[in-house]
Order: C-alpha cells, then sequence, then structure tokens
C-alpha cells in the first residue's frame, strides 16, 4: 500500500472519548483498502489455570488505547502515518471447546494473514499464541520468538489437558512452529512446579532472561543477548502482561511478585525494532482485577511500540 495511509479518528476535531471503540481509534478494516498491519482482538479465556477474565481483554484494551498519538518520539516515527494500520474486530473462538476454539483462531489468524502483511494480536488467555504460531509459522516457516512473561508457559498438561494457557510454547515447539535455536523468554520468575521444568524448557529450545537478570545487568545487556539470539530471523513476539509487576499490572490472572516495571519492558521492546517483527500478541488482560487502567494503558502501550516497529520494518522493506 503505498498512497496516504487513512490513519485514527483525529483529537482535535473529534473527542477522544467519542466513537467507536477501535484501537488507537483506528479505522475498521472494512473501511480501508488494502492493509498492512491489522490488530485484531481474541475474546478467550477457556484456558486459565486461576482467575478467569481475559476474554473481556481486547475491549479494555482498545478502550484504554484512546489517549495514544501519532508521533512515537521514542522510536522516532509516526507508524500509522507510513503504513495502513487498521482494527479488524474480534475472532470468534469457541468458549466451551478449546480444541475448535483453537481450530478457529488458526483458520482465522490464517485466512486474515492472506490479506495483510503483519498482524497484532490482543487477547484473551496466553492460550491463543499456540494457534497464531501455527498461523504465522505457515506463512514464514518456524519463527524465533521472544515471549515475555512471568511464566514459562511450556508446561505439559493441566488438568491431563494439553492445551491452556500454561502450555502454549511447548505444543507450538512439539509440533515444528517455533526456531528452537533462536527462541527466548524474557521475565521470568517466582515458583516452578520442579527443577524439571527447566530442563524441559531448554530442551523445547528456550533461554531465559529472568526477572533478576534485567535488575542486575540492565535493560541494554538483556537487549543485546536478544539481538545475537535472534539475529535476522522473522520474529514473533509473544507479551504476557504479567510480565510486569503486579503493581505495573494488577489486571492480569497468575499474578506473580517481583516483575519487570512497564517503562523496562517498553524499553526491551523498542530494542527489538530494528529486528523483522512478524506477528506479535498482547495478553493475559483482565480487566475485572484492573484499577484505573493501570493494566489496559500498559498494554496499549506495549502494542503501540510493537506496531511501530512492524510499521518500521514495512518501511525498511519496500526500502524507504
Ligand atoms: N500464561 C499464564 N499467564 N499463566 C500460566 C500459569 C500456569 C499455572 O497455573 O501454572
Ligand atoms: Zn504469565
Ligand atoms: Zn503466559
Amino acid at each position: 500500500m503505498s498512497s496516504t495511509p487513512i490513519g485514527p479518528a483525529d483529537a482535535s476535531k473529534t473527542p477522544r472519548y467519542a466513537g467507536l471503540s477501535t484501537f488507537a481509534r483506528l479505522p475498521r478494516i472494512e473501511d480501508v483498502g488494502e492493509t498492512d498491519i491489522a490488530v485484531v482482538g481474541i475474546p478467550f479465556d477457556s484456558g486459565v489455570s486461576f482467575r478467569p477474565g481475559a476474554r473481556f481483554g481486547p475491549e479494555h484494551v482498545r478502550a484504554s488505547s484512546r489517549l495514544l498519538r501519532p508521533y512515537n518520539p521514542a522510536q522516532d516515527f509516526s507508524g500509522w502515518e507510513a503504513v495502513q494500520m487498521a482494527d479488524a474486530g474480534d475472532i470468534a473462538a469457541n468458549p466451551f471447546h478449546i480444541h475448535t476454539a483453537v481450530e478457529q483462531i488458526a483458520e482465522a489468524a490464517t485466512e486474515l494473514g492472506e490479506h495483510v502483511d503483519r498482524i497484532l494480536t490482543i487477547g484473551g488467555d496466553h492460550t491463543i499464541a499456540y494457534p497464531l504460531l501455527k498461523a504465522i509459522s505457515a506463512k514464514h516457516g518456524p519463527v524465533a520468538v521472544v515471549h515475555f512473561d512471568a511464566h514459562l508457559d511450556t508446561w505439559d498438561t493441566y488438568f491431563d489437558e494439553p492445551i491452556t494457557h500454561g502450555t502454549p510454547f511447548r505444543r507450538a515447539s512439539e509440533d515444528g512452529f517455533i526456531d528452537r535455536t533462536a527462541s527466548m523468554h524474557v521475565g521470568t520468575r517466582g515458583p516452578l512446579y520442579g527443577k524439571g521444568d527447566l530442563e524441559d524448557d531448554e530442551r523445547l529450545g528456550f533461554s531465559i532472561i529472568t526477572s533478576e537478570y534485567v535488575e542486575e545487568h540492565g535493560v541494554p545487556a538483556a537487549m543485546e543477548r536478544l539481538r545475537q539470539r535472534i539475529g535476522d530471523r522473522p520474529l514473533y513476539v509473544s507479551v504476557d502482561i504479567d510480565v510486569l509487576d503486579p503493581a505495573h499490572a494488577p489486571g492480569t490472572g497468575t499474578p506473580e511478585a517481583g516483575g519487570l516495571t512497564s517503562r523496562e519492558l517498553l524499553r526491551i521492546i523498542r530494542g527489538l525494532a530494528d529486528l523483522n517483527i512478524v506477528g506479535a500478541d498482547v495478553v493475559e488482560v483482565a480487566p475485572a482485577y484492573d484499577h484505573a487502567q493501570i493494566t489496559g494503558i500498559a498494554a496499549s502501550h506495549v502494542a503501540y511500540e510493537i506496531l511501530t516497529a512492524m510499521a518500521r520494518a514495512i518501511v525498511r522493506g519496500r526500502g524507504e
């Protein structure tokens, strides 16, 4: 798409708090022609092991994104002025049958991916990363994954069930959706079931930047390790908002103490901006436990940084 993109509603003409709720007040996909980047919601939380409520994440993050502005000074770039972004609405996923839900998600993401260059998904619980990785790897081959999360999410089963929000990256690794030489968790912390969890995790292809590592060595060292491991491979970024400390993201289902600050997370994501982010999700926002939109605003800013990085990658690819 090369003509001038259609941007969000102008906040100096239509008040920010007016109008239909789309991410950042972007146009709906049906209201624009060709779209470079689609933001899509997946209101699904049937995979949770503790507090439910992430099914209301997409509408909450959209509502919390109304104050975003076009120019991102931290990346010196105006994403939606450079490429066409649009809100593609929500993917309908069966809340009563998780196997059907993941098929629906994989199909809908594959179909959307045929029409747009990149997709940023707003969840929903972390289960959705599994079908999203299926769709993205069908397009690009096995992708490098940077997974921001308090949790490993490479556990095997819960109640003997293989598809849950604690297991998506194990299933994705077993199914060959991820590049086992180039994937990483960031922000991991807290109690595990046993030491074997870490051995399994390594075997499944992940190395780990713990929350403590970020505190000890700082954001630049973390960014350097990420760049070294990923290189120029196609990169999928999955952000579980519980990577943030509960002080920065109370509105989530499985909170763990000792997490990143939102400032640290935003900086690390910006550090990925010169890599090739081909797809991303922001998951596990559960508004019932949120206060003053703390979690929703953090998630909307994370999504904004990722969208900016994606737009820059598209512009680089065009040789502009
Ligand atoms: N993906 C998230 N947020 N949490 C996974 C927690 C799995 C457990 O209860 O052990
Ligand atoms: Zn988590
Ligand atoms: Zn997770």
